[in-house]
């Protein structure tokens, strides 16, 4: 089980912010290579993302590319670059068929067998931008081993939808946020909600991460470091849910020995789903 609550965008040309984003402890870095990245960039952006995945500076910090979409010219070069450098996840941008995930899939293979890299280490996230892409994200969510995540990307999804941000419930992302995280849980793999564009506004953020977490995302996509302590923040579990929590896990610990299988807690059953979310709700704890 793997904490993804917060996926952090680095604009891969901003050398100054690659060097020292670590410090700001998100659970990811993501090391963009396209939409933050002028054209005119995009060389540049690529090497110096390659010297900072190199460097290892991020420890523990779990680390992504996201490469230009395969219609582009530099598709091919940015992967390349990132699978090399070892990078543990791709993020394909704009993605709408299975095919292109396979697509993807079959050219890192043939990456990390040239670069001596296990087959099958790299991992693939894939964030869903269009009215076509929400449609068939149960099929990409499913379409590969690789794929450990998929990501709603509001901005892109939105201008497909002919439409704009509301404040308040946000309908206009209704749908889309339900069908991603239905296709997340589907394929047993984690959900990103989408980044928020106003780094000032505390109180539209948190009214969004509300709606994220109640739903039942991982995390969001963030954009700014300030965005990454108060996510968090709302992601801790209340303190009575992690003394029941710990009461579940010692209890099934406690059955286990005795080579009991079901037993109960204060009148309640523990089974195999309780002890799980016991777990979630413990590792929560650890990183709040
Ligand atoms: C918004 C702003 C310019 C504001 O900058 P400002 O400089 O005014 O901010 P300040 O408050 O002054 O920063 C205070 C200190 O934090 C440092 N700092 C700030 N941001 C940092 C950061 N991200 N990483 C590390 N460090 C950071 C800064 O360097 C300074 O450090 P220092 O000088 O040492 O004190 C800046 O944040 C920024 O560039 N954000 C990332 C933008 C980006 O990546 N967009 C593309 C991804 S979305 C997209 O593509 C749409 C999508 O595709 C999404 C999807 O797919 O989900 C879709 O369709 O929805
Ligand atoms: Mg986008």
């Amino acid at each position: 089980m793997r904490l993804r609550r917060s996926m952090m965008f680095i604009p891969g040309a901003n050398a100054g912010m690659l060097s020292n984003s670590y410090i700001y402890k998100p659970d990811s870095v993501m090391f963009d290579l396209e939409d933050s990245v002028s054209l005119t960039e995009k060389d540049s952006a690529r090497f110096l993302v390659f010297n900072t995945l190199k460097e290892n500076l991020y420890g523990d910090i779990e680390t992504v590319v996201r490469i230009n979409g395969v219609e582009t010219p530099f598709w091919e070069d940015d992967l390349d670059m990132a699978v090399r450098a070892g990078v543990q996840i791709v993020r394909l941008p704009k993605t709408e068929t299975v095919e292109e995930v396979k697509e993807l899939e079959q050219r890192i293979a043939k990456i990390e067998k040239d670069c001596g890299r296990t087959i099958g280490d790299t991992k693939i996230m894939a964030a869903i931008e269009s009215a076509c892409g929400v449609v068939n994200s149960v099929a990409i969510a499913k379409s590969t081993p690789r794929m450990v995540a998929i990501a709603l990307a509001g901005f892109d999804y939105l201008v497909d939808m002919q439409t704009s941000r509301s404040s308040g419930s946000e309908p206009e992302l209704f749908y889309a946020r339900a069908a991603v995280l239905h296709a997340a849980r589907a394929a047993k793999i984690d959900a990103f909600d989408v980044a928020y564009g106003n780094v000032n506004d505390e109180e539209g953020f948190l009214r969004e991460v509300e709606i994220a977490k109640n739903l039942g995302y991982n995390g969001k996509s963030l954009i700014h470091p300030r965005q990454i302590e108060l996510l968090h923040k709302a992601y801790a579990p209340a303190q009575k849910d992690v003394d029941h929590a710990r009461k579940v896990v010692a209890a099934a610990e406690d059955a286990e020995k005795k080579g009991l299988g079901v037993i109960s807690l204060d009148g309640k059953m523990i089974d195999p789903p309780v002890v799980h979310e016991a777990q979630r709700v413990l590792l929560l704890a650890e990183h709040s």
